[in-house]
């Protein structure tokens, strides 16, 4: 699977296309497993139909090394997990992790307070993340429900992130604020999230539509 963003630029995974490709494949039987895997960027996804409109994915192992996420060395810490952040008035606390790709994660008192495009732009492009990041905004509702809003890296604000959900899962389970399983709601709907006791694998739980099919004319010039 490849993945672009609205604006063009290429996506290393993307949570809501592998769960969508993969009800794709199956519906069209093009895949007749229900088990089967999705390559991204080389990292191996595996996908499970759990039934019509609905697919469990592992995503990849979060990573908080800030070498790998990327992100500029600027606090001289090796993870960025809670750390003091301000940018243009916006005072919160920071978390970075990849889950393929960079994600700048914020929990605050209340997501409606937010101007998530100006501060998910300022974020983006932030001198810190060399190849700019995406930046989730999430309140903690209870121990195991979370609500987030993300602004993409190359697409703006969307109303659901698969790979930020999981993000935002990631960094809350590390921070002990929720249990190991959590159903995270967006804009465009839930996704259930899960992970093993060491944070090394994550599976997200979520529906598929299809909405609509067509021809795409490929031409060379
Ligand atoms: N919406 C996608 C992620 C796309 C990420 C993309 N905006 C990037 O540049 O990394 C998801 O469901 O995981």
């Amino acid at each position: 699977m490849e993945i672009y963003n609205s604006d063009g630029s290429k996506a290393e995974i993307c949570g809501n296309a592998t769960r969508s490709l993969a009800g794709y494949l199956y519906e069209n039987q093009i895949e007749k497993n229900q088990t089967f895997s999705i390559f991204s960027n080389q990292i191996q996804l595996q996908v499970e139909i759990i039934r019509n409109n609905l697919v469990k994915a592992q995503l990849p192992k979060p990573i908080f090394e800030i070498e790998k996420i990327p992100v500029e060395n600027i606090f001289g810490l090796q993870m960025i997990i809670e750390e003091s952040f301000e940018v243009e008035g916006f005072k919160s606390k920071l978390s970075t992790v990849s889950m393929g790709n960079p994600h700048a994660v914020f929990f605050v008192e209340d997501l409606e307070k937010i101007d998530v495009e100006k501060v998910g732009y300022l974020v983006e492009n932030h001198k810190m993340f060399p190849n700019k990041t995406n930046c989730e905004f999430a309140e903690i509702k209870s121990e195991n429900e979370i609500k987030m809003y993300v602004w993409e890296r190359g697409s703006g604000r969307t109303k659901a992130c698969g790979s930020g959900a999981a993000a935002v899962f990631a960094v809350a389970v590390k921070t002990n604020k929720i249990s190991r399983s959590a159903t995270v709601h967006m804009e465009g709907g839930d996704l259930f999230l899960e992970c093993d006791e060491n944070l090394e694998r994550i599976w997200q739980t979520g529906p598929y539509k299809i909405i609509c099919e067509g021809f795409y004319y490929y031409y060379y010039y």
